[in-house]
């Protein structure tokens, strides 16, 4: 099995008889996403994605990469959310937090459209410059306002650069099959297009040409990710007291019901950084609503041990951490002697770089579940493809469970449209009229 989760530092925090205890509610809530029986139940394509994906398509996505990478300099992934969080998430767990600087045979890659921040924005215009670019905008809606600013503007610099149909031949849409804006224009004007399936959720969609497409540019293999969340599908059983991501969604539950109320995702690698923000959309979006969910938080230690570790060893005690470890670094190295041992360091030397790393988390977990945090651990056997689709795959399927033992429907979220509101009446988008005059009176 490829995940695995160890529920050892949680003695103390929970006993075996509340596994027992929760067991069938574990086992209703599992049931009724398998069964497809609970709300939200037309969002479940992502539960069969590993095994029944569009082989045609995948075999589009490839070549498409490849035409990427050969005839691009630059690669700019315009969407946000689950339509951008995901990719960067692997491309740096697979290859390294700082891609863009590594050697390497494919295109720089950068991520816009994630913010409205002019300044963002004109950095990637500004590294786009003289060099050869593609773009693959990804929005399943097509109107989210982010993503849609940003298109605009690429597509511009593309046209500018390219003329019309040469720009064509460099834009690639990842957008839903048949309806809304992005492909009735991608249609209109000839560019190549991909799709987020009716079925699948934005957080979820990370294995579908939303997540692939990028995830190929940057040379991993696809084929590979997509095996390794087979891998996991086919290993986790539904049983809840031998099922990885029933047993992580159960403790989730006990700990929440405890007043552990904000869950930390915790990782010893830089490189899991943004599969921690990956990770705090499909929880916060899937679970953050009627008033209940879990608040989740992420660090990276042991940089954060020395900004934040202050506050998990001695702070408010509403906290329980997630641990993801990873078995095998991606590259090691032994310390060397000093002679002069000026820094009194040789008590290290012939020592792994991988050994300290796990000496750190071994005095982390103890100190933290002293100090009355409790600590799950879940274990991936290195960092490769598939490694990396197992444990998508294990999260997305305890998220959905959690959600339903929480008792909310873990594939919505209402509450996204309140600032959208807001924020187009403020910009002065037509039909918005009435709610402009009332907030710029509550905003003077
Ligand atoms: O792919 P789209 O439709 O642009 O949406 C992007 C993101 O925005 C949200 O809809 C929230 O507004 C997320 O759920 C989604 O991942």
């Amino acid at each position: 099995m490829s995940v695995k989760i160890d529920l050892h530092h949680l003695t103390g925090f929970i006993d075996d008889s509340e596994f027992t205890a929760i067991a069938p509610q574990v086992r209703l809530a599992q049931e009724t996403l398998s069964n497809g029986t609970g709300a939200g139940s037309d969002f479940l394509g992502w539960l069969d994605l590993p095994v029944k994906y569009d082989r045609e398509e995948f075999s589009r996505i490839r070549a498409a990469a490849d035409k990427i990478r050969s005839d691009s300099e630059v690669f700019v992934v315009i969407g946000i959310g689950g339509s951008y969080l995901g990719a960067r998430a692997a491309i740096e767990y697979l290859q390294s937090q700082n891609y863009n600087s590594l050697k390497k045979a494919g295109p720089q890659i950068y991520f816009a459209g994630n913010s409205l921040s002019p300044s963002a924005l004109s950095e990637i215009m500004e590294l786009c410059g003289e060099k050869d670019f593609s773009i693959n905008v990804i929005s399943k809606s097509g109107t989210t306002t982010e993503p849609a600013v940003a298109f605009r503007v690429f597509r511009g610099l593309l046209e500018k650069k390219y003329g019309k149909k040469g720009a064509a031949e460099r834009i690639y849409c990842t957008t839903d099959r048949a309806r809304g804006t992005l492909k009735q224009l991608a249609d209109r004007e000839g560019f190549e297009t991909f799709v987020v399936p009716d079925d699948v959720g934005g957080r979820y969609s990370v294995l579908t040409a939303v997540g692939l497409l990028p995830i190929a540019v940057a040379g991993a293999d696809i084929g590979e990710l997509m095996a390794g969340a087979a891998e996991e599908r086919s290993e986790l059983s539904g049983d809840p007291v031998s099922d990885a991501s029933c047993l992580y969604a159960a403790a989730r539950n006990i700990l929440y019901r405890k007043g552990k109320e904000t869950e930390i995702l915790v990782s010893y690698e830089p490189r899991f950084q943004m599969m921690c923000e990956w990770w705090k959309q499909l929880c916060g979006e899937s679970e953050g609503k009627n008033g209940k969910g879990l608040f989740p938080a992420s660090v990276v230690f042991s940089t954060d041990l020395h900004s934040m570790g202050q506050y998990i060893q001695q702070g408010k005690r509403n906290l329980f951490e997630t641990v993801v470890l990873v078995d095998e670094p991606a590259a090691d190295f032994t310390i060397g002697e000093d002679a002069d041992n000026a820094d009194g360091l040789n008590f290290l030397s012939g020592k792994k770089m991988s050994f300290v790393n796990q000496k750190a988390f071994e005095g982390t977990v103890l100190a933290h579940t002293d100090g009355g945090v409790p600590n799950l651990v879940i274990r991936v056997p290195d960092f490769s493809e598939k490694s990396l689709g197992g444990l998508i795959y294990f999260f997305e399927r305890s998220v959905a469970v959690s959600g339903y033992l929480l008792g909310i429907n873990p594939f919505d979220q209402p509450g996204v449209e309140s600032y959208k509101k807001n924020m187009f009446a403020l910009l002065g988008k037509p039909g918005y009229e009435n709610e402009k005059a009332v907030l710029e009176a509550r905003l003077k």
